[in-house]
């Protein structure tokens, strides 16, 4: 039995900077975000000083301590052996891109086997979830840990079914006065997802356009991306005809704001959003498409157009059942601040620009 209560419950505790265990077939583990560790916590979680690090392949990659152990799986966690220098500050050092250039690491580290990977990879996608950095201390057991989980309940709470349509109502928008907003709710996930189906349906496909949520671009009028443009321009396409937009509260392509915006800031030291995402531990592209799927299965529309020009969300779309029965190219006029994002987009993530 999974237990999503217990995953809540280890993401608020992580989030306040509290231990948590993670249980599988070999052993527990127990778990402290870096992030969120203080000097008087990570004392208390670990007396000796000898808790180990353990950060994602992604990071170690750019650390250059990827592969040390085991070549032959790149995308393994790797854990670094604590050694009596590396202090709270040393361990944010290995978590946190935000220095990389300005102060070069210290070093040798020495990595060491990472036994249990599902239980390791599982850890870093709860901090994903918890929109912390993906890096923990880890010791065999510490005191004061009231959270205890497995990584089947990590898996079953980021792929939740439990999606439930909780209140709807006519909206009339600017560009369409006929136009009905649907909320969901998913019983284990925070975010509250909406569609807005614009105009009248009509027994044809539906225009539908996935909109990541993108606070900067979106309601802040950002530059830096082609959000804010696309939902204005997806709005306008999509009343010439019906269809939907769905407004996915995915973040920074799943990694939340913060995380987003510490993205941004290597941006500013050069990285590009690929890199950049990689640096910070994370994947490219960490949205979870199976909610979108879900919400159109929900309002009755599993064929549809889909307005992108991301090839991969109309696969990811098509693996969880959506027929697409065409993908319309949604580009925007480029500006000077965002164009070495598209360039990025064309170049390295597959988009049709
Ligand atoms: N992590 C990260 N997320 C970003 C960055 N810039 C924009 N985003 C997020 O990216 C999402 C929008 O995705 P895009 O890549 O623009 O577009 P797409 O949805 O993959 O493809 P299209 O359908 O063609 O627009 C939003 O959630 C934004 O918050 C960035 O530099 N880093
Ligand atoms: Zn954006």
């Amino acid at each position: 039995m999974s237990d999503s209560r217990a995953v809540a419950r280890a993401i608020d505790a992580l989030r306040r900077g509290w231990p948590i265990a993670l249980r599988d077939a070999h052993e527990t583990v127990a778990l402290l975000a870096v992030e969120t560790a203080d000097d008087a916590r990570l004392k208390a979680f670990d007396v000796t000083g000898e808790a180990n690090i353990l950060i994602s392949a992604a990071r170690a990659a750019t650390l250059k301590l990827a592969n040390q152990i085991d070549a032959a799986a790149p995308e393994k966690p790797v854990i670094v052996a604590r050694a009596p220098w590396i202090d709270l500050a040393g361990a944010v050092a290995l978590a946190d891109p935000a220095l990389d250039l300005a102060t070069p690491l210290k070093g040798p580290y020495r990595t060491l086997p990472c036994r249990g990977s599902d239980a390791a990879g599982a850890a870093l996608e709860l901090a994903r979830l918890a929109g912390l950095l993906p890096a923990f201390f880890v010791a065999g057991a510490a005191p004061g840990i009231e959270v205890t989980i497995t990584p089947d309940d990590i898996a079953v709470y980021d792929d939740s079914r439990a999606l439930v349509i909780a209140a709807r109502a006519r909206l009339p928008v600017e560009v369409a006065e006929h136009s009905e907003i649907v909320a969901f709710r998913s019983l284990d996930q925070a975010g509250e997802h909406v569609a807005l189906i614009i105009g009248t349906p009509d027994g044809t496909p539906p225009l539908v356009r996935l909109h990541s949520e993108c606070l900067t671009g979106d309601v802040l009028g950002s530059l830096k991306c082609d959000c804010g443009p696309q939902l204005h321009g997806a709005l306008d396409e999509i009343a010439a005809q019906w269809g939907i937009l769905l407004y996915l509260r995915q973040e920074g392509r799943g990694i939340g704001l913060i995380n987003k915006l510490r993205a941004y800031s290597l941006q500013d030291q050069g990285f590009d959003t690929v890199d950049a995402n990689l640096r910070l531990g994370f994947a490219i592209d960490a949205r979870d498409f199976g909610v979108a799927a879900r919400m159109l299965r929900l309002i009755g529309q599993e064929r549809i157009r889909l307005l992108t020009n991301n090839p991969n969300k109309v696969e990811r779309l098509q693996a969880e059942g959506i027929d697409v029965l065409e993908r319309v190219p949604h580009q925007m006029a480029p500006n000077p601040h965002n164009q070495g994002y598209l360039d990025t987009k064309r170049d390295r993530t597959g988009h049709q620009l």
